[in-house]
């Protein structure tokens, strides 16, 4: 099932492994056409279940015919602990996913594990993207002013929460920073960085990748022809300048088909 509104789409696959192939063609398709038109490819990555889900862009045809030089990628949001700990999105991504394509190194920006306070390591990123803008990586979007991604790769929590902006926390309202802190995240850890809703709705594209029956909820909420509440879920803020995909299965969309 494929519904769309303006530039957003909705895609319902029967499973989880359907997601994860479609997933990897769409990423091979926007990756082909900004290293074409571009010359380089940026990515956000998200935490979470994401990296598994696109496991299929390491395999053929993907993991060959991708010019993985072009790609810079950066964090949407990530855990302040050593880059070598569990918890570490940087390291589930170097696990599942780069040490198995030809990303250059010094196009991987992880956040700087020697700042041990969430609002330096914040500083800090702001910082590298502010760079990565100077050198013509990232453009700004003529909009906003805020910088403006090729892709950026969302998960979900149940609860709806995306990057680590979570359900009534005062930083879903930031709209000076790139990248701000938080220390009280109701998942753990509670020290992260997190991009702000102004630099995700900068996007040029934004892919929701969700999947699995926890999520349902919040994803009728979202989609569900509810009325909308003053008390928005973070997920209802994803809302970008360039297009919005939605991929779900049908355990995530279960809900919404029955309204
Ligand atoms: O804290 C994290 O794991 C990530 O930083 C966060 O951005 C993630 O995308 C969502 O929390 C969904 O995570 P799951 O896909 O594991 O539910």
């Amino acid at each position: 099932m494929a519904a769309a509104k303006g530039d957003t789409k909705v895609a319902v696959f029967d499973c989880e492994e359907d997601v994860a192939v479609a997933l990897a063609k769409y990423i091979a398709d926007l990756s082909d056409k900004c290293a074409k038109e571009k010359g380089v490819f940026s990515v956000v990555l998200s935490g979470g279940s994401l990296i598994d889900t696109m496991r299929k862009l390491v395999e053929q045809p993907f993991v060959d015919t991708i010019d993985w030089s072009k790609w810079h990628v950066v964090w949407l949001d990530e855990r302040v602990v050593r880059k070598n700990d569990s918890e570490s999105n940087y390291k589930l991504a170097y696990d599942g996913f780069f040490c198995k394509v030809q990303i250059p190194p010094n196009n991987i920006y992880a956040i700087n594990d020697e700042l041990p306070a969430p609002e330096d390591a914040a500083d800090d990123y702001e910082a590298c993207l502010k760079t990565l803008v100077e050198k013509g990586i990232i453009e700004l979007s003529k909009a906003s002013g805020f910088p403006k991604f090729d892709l950026m790769l969302v998960g979900m929590g149940p609860d709806g929460h995306v990057a680590s902006l979570f359900p009534r926390h005062p930083l879903l309202q930031e709209r000076n920073r790139w990248v701000t802190y938080i220390k009280d995240s109701p998942k753990p850890p509670p020290e992260r960085i997190t991009f702000t809703f102004p630099v995700i709705n900068s996007s040029a594209n934004i892919a929701l990748v969700l999947t699995g029956p926890e999520l349902a909820h919040a994803v009728h909420i979202a989609l569900g022809n509810q009325q909308p509440s003053s008390d928005l879920l973070p997920v209802q803020m994803v809302s970008p300048e360039g297009k919005l995909t939605w991929f779900l299965d049908q355990a995530a969309a279960s809900k919404i088909k029955a309204t």
